[in-house]
């Protein structure tokens, strides 16, 4: 993962939300990722909607997203009152050419897989720092049942996973909008993200993992010049 100035950082993924906010087209029912990019995604959106007319229905993955889109006059739709998804715009933690994901640095992993899994197509706004050759370094968020999580803390120290279970600003364990614990898998390198991601989820007490595996369609990349859009044709997500 290249390093960049927190002040570069915020300025690429600005202009790959800003970017990104070019696919969503009125009348389309969009997924509305969490994070920090897609705070500024959801901001561009807002501003489109209040002076453009822009007119979309959003579905959030998380209760920050919901809350900031309403007040900005998006409306928000629950995802069981609609078929299906157009598109879904989220952020990532780290992306590698194979279009292997990790997701969860903000917690919201699970109920943006479930945005993810019931939506026609998925693109990521990521600034170039997270673009990198092999996942991993980026701690793993793994969404874990509270009951009996000590069980499950101490399997993945016996795997060797170096679990961390996560607090908030104050000290607290942090809890997700389920009310679920986050155990952050210190691994260094993903070497075969695909045999972790089915023993993490037969692992009984977790909920969900944040490896997206070959799910992103597309990849916005804020770059120094201009976005970069990384194209995936051959997606095929296996959580569908
Ligand atoms: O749980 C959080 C999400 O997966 C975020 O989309 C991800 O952590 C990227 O966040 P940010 O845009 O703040 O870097």
């Amino acid at each position: 993962m290249s390093t960049i100035n927190s002040e570069l950082q915020n300025k690429l993924k600005k202009a790959a939300a800003v970017k990104a906010a070019d696919y969503v087209k009125d009348g389309m029912i969009v997924g509305l990722g969490s994070g920090s990019t897609v705070t500024m995604l959801v901001d561009e959106l807002g501003r489109r909607v209040q002076e453009d007319g822009l007119n979309f229905t959003g579905v959030s993955t998380s209760i920050s997203t919901a809350k900031q889109a309403e007040s900005l006059g998006i409306k928000i739709s629950d995802l069981d009152s609609i078929d299906t998804i157009d598109l879904t715009i989220d952020g990532a933690d780290q992306v590698d050419s194979d279009f292997n994901g990790i997701k969860g640095g903000g917690g919201n992993l699970f109920w943006e897989k479930i945005v993810a899994a019931n939506s026609k197509k998925l693109i990521w706004i990521v600034d170039q720092s997270k673009i990198v050759d092999r996942i991993g370094a980026f701690p793993l968020a793994v969404d874990v049942e509270p009951f009996g999580s000590h069980h499950v803390l101490k399997k993945f120290s016996d795997a060797g996973f170096n679990p961390v279970v996560r607090t908030d600003k104050n000290g607290k364990i942090f809890k997700t909008d389920s009310n679920n614990i986050i155990l952050d898998l210190h691994l260094h390198k993903i070497n075969d993200p695909d045999k972790l991601s089915n023993a993490l989820i037969n692992t009984v007490g977790v909920v969900e993992h944040g490896l997206f595996l070959n799910a992103v369609n597309e990849v916005v990349v804020g770059k120094e010049g201009a976005p970069q859009i990384m194209i995936n044709s051959k997606a095929h997500p296996s959580y569908q």
